[in-house]
């Protein structure tokens, strides 16, 4: 019998067929449409690490990464600044959006939401960087259109609900910016209805993939990935596909699911092979 394409299933602890155990399910679901590829950095590109700073991409998922761009579109929706996720990835033609999709450059492209928000975010460094001193192992990361508090290496529990703390007060105390979270890692960044959903879905119509024979993909871990698979989700059956990188199994908008960053890396292999081969 025929594998048959999954159905993509809901936000919800089912867990997801592997986009790379049922690769061929994967490429029918596909079809004859041409992928547009959108790539998460930090636990799905690389694994989780200590600090950012030691999130190094494997020279090999590199190389895949550029085959693929050779291929398809591909994008890379990170967190991370701008400037340090294009730095870490390392190939030069490729679409980069940083700080988790307000920071957006690539080949004929350069869009910058929330510069208005930008002396607010100065003001919540300069105070989260009072408020947390004398806490050990708390790290904070200034992106430009985003503040990360990172917590993996500040003492449970105390350490880290005073980080937690320290975070929303500082929020509170300007509420032109929200607080969203991820990994050991607590985030400021502008309240405005943008974030890595939108930014894909802006991505798709300006570089004219918005149509039906492009089906996006997007790889991701955490949870601010999950807007990207809720924005692909609400394009209509069949019109995207979310993979999340995941294990176990957690409840996701993705209909697809990868165990780690290096079965992420197969994943883009097989699919450029497969692309490759027409
Ligand atoms: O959207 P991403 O590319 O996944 O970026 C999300 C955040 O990733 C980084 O923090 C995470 O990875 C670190 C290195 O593995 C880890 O130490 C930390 O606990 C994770 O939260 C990055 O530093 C952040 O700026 C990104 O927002």
């Amino acid at each position: 019998m025929a594998d048959q394409p999954p159905q993509p299933s809901s936000a919800s602890t089912d867990a997801k067929p592997s986009a790379l155990a049922r690769f061929d399910a994967f490429a029918a679901m596909l079809g004859d449409r041409r992928p547009a590829v959108f790539l998460d950095y930090d636990g799905t590109l690389t694994p989780i690490v200590e600090r950012p700073d030691l999130a190094i991409l494997d020279e090999s998922v590199r190389s895949v990464i550029r085959r693929l761009a050779g291929l398809c579109p591909v994008a890379v929706v990170s967190g991370r600044d701008l400037e340090d996720v294009a730095r870490h990835v390392g190939i030069g033609e490729l679409i980069y959006a940083g700080s988790h999709g307000f920071d957006i450059r690539g080949p004929g492209l350069r869009t910058q939401i929330g510069e208005e928000y930008l002396g607010d975010l100065d003001a919540a460094e300069a105070a989260l960087s009072r408020r947390l001193d004398g806490i050990a192992g708390v790290l904070v990361e200034r992106k430009r259109f985003a503040i990360a508090v990172h917590t993996r290496r500040v003492a449970a529990p105390e350490g880290k609900a005073a980080v937690a703390e320290a975070v929303h007060a500082v929020a509170a105390s300007l509420p032109k910016l929200r607080v969203t979270g991820g990994k050991e890692i607590h985030e400021l960044r502008p309240n405005l209805p943008w974030d890595k959903g939108r930014a894909v879905l802006s991505l798709l119509d300006r570089l004219g993939l918005a149509g039906p024979e492009t089906l996006p993909l997007y790889l991701g871990d955490d949870e601010t990935d999950e807007d990207a698979f809720r924005a692909l989700a609400a394009r209509g059956e069949g019109r995207g596909a979310g993979i999340r990188v995941m294990d176990p199994p957690a409840p996701s908008a993705a209909g697809w699911s990868l165990k780690d960053p290096a079965e992420a890396g197969a994943f883009l292999d097989r699919l450029a092979g497969w692309l490759a081969d027409g």
